[in-house]
């Protein structure tokens, strides 16, 4: 019985449930509910708060689990990354009043805030710069200056509505680019079933990034049209009623759709038709 841990709160919960779900396996219907198995596929899922999903993972007690790099990382836990999974993006940065701090190095002498110590006091170190304090806050840690505990913070930043609403602006590179991963104990032989979970995964991400694209094109025009959707192996080309034209079939990212049917039609492919897909395994 292969053991998962899957956030229970927080903006990685929801869609954490919705990827497994998309995967074929249960998930729960009360939001309260802490473990719940899903015999048919030979899993258990631990609902566990964010932060410590990668603690348990990292204490061999659970096989797997979805968590954020960030948050990971912050853990110190024995854990590493198995597949990243392309939701709950952001970046995590350096930010202060307006004007008063504007690179790394002056945050030596001053106090900074976050919910994340391990991560910055690791950073902090490698850089060299010794700050006189980091002061650590369970989250809201854009109102830290404001409230006079910290000069500087470093918190996580998505669209940047919040640091605004604070007055802050980011300064210095970003600290890390997070999203959420399928993690495992760092160094262990993979479980079979954690092989099953990943490629099913991996097939969700597959239908949410590609579709699959459909047109007829004159055989003269085959390679052409071919060189602008190569697809992922090769694409199908198969004959049509009319020997004059061919049907292709092929894979197209899913952000290039436009694009790709605009440059398609101008080397002379019709009937261009997309489709989503609904599952696969590449
Ligand atoms: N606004 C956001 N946009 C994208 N990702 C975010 C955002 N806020 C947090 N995250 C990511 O989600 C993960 C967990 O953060 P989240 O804030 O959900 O946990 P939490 O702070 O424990 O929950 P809560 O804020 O509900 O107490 C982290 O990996 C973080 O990078
Ligand atoms: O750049 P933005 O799009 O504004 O998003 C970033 C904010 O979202 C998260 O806060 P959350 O709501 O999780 O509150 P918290 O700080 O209490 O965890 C994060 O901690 C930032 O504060
Ligand atoms: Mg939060």
């Amino acid at each position: 019985m292969l053991r998962i841990a899957v956030p229970n709160k927080g903006s990685l919960s929801e869609p954490a449930s919705e990827m497994l779900r998309e995967a074929g396996y249960r998930q729960r219907r009360d939001t309260r509910e802490l473990v719940l198995a899903d015999p048919d596929n030979d899993v258990e899922f631990f609902f566990l708060r964010p932060r410590d999903v990668a603690v348990y993972v990292g204490a061999g007690t659970v096989d797997a689990g979805i968590t954020g790099r960030d948050l990971m990382l912050d853990s110190g836990a024995a854990a590493e990354e198995h597949l990243p999974l392309g939701f709950a993006r952001s970046t995590f940065r350096f930010a202060a009043p307006q004007g008063t701090v504007t690179e790394l190095s002056q945050i030596a002498g001053r106090r900074v805030a976050t919910s994340y110590s391990v991560l910055v006091g690791a950073y902090l170190a490698e850089h060299g710069v010794a700050a006189d304090a980091i002061v650590h806050l369970d989250g809201a840690v854009e109102s830290s200056v404001r409230l006079g505990v910290a000069d500087v913070i470093a918190d996580v930043v998505e669209t940047g509505t919040t640091l605004r609403a604070a007055g802050l602006e980011i300064f210095g590179d970003p600290i890390l680019l997070s999203e959420a991963v399928l993690i495992r104990r760092a160094g262990t032989e993979s479980h079979p079933g954690l092989e099953t979970l990943t490629r099913r995964l991996q097939g969700v991400l597959t239908a949410r990034q590609y579709v699959l694209m459909d047109y007829d094109v004159p055989v003269g025009l085959v390679d052409a049209a071919v060189a602008i959707t190569p697809g992922l192996e090769s694409p199908t080309v198969s004959p049509l009623h009319d020997r004059e034209w061919a049907a292709v079939r092929a894979m197209v990212r899913r952000d290039q759709t436009n694009k790709v049917m605009d440059d398609l039609y101008d080397v002379g492919a019709r009937a261009i038709l997309v489709t989503s897909i609904h599952a696969c395994r590449i």
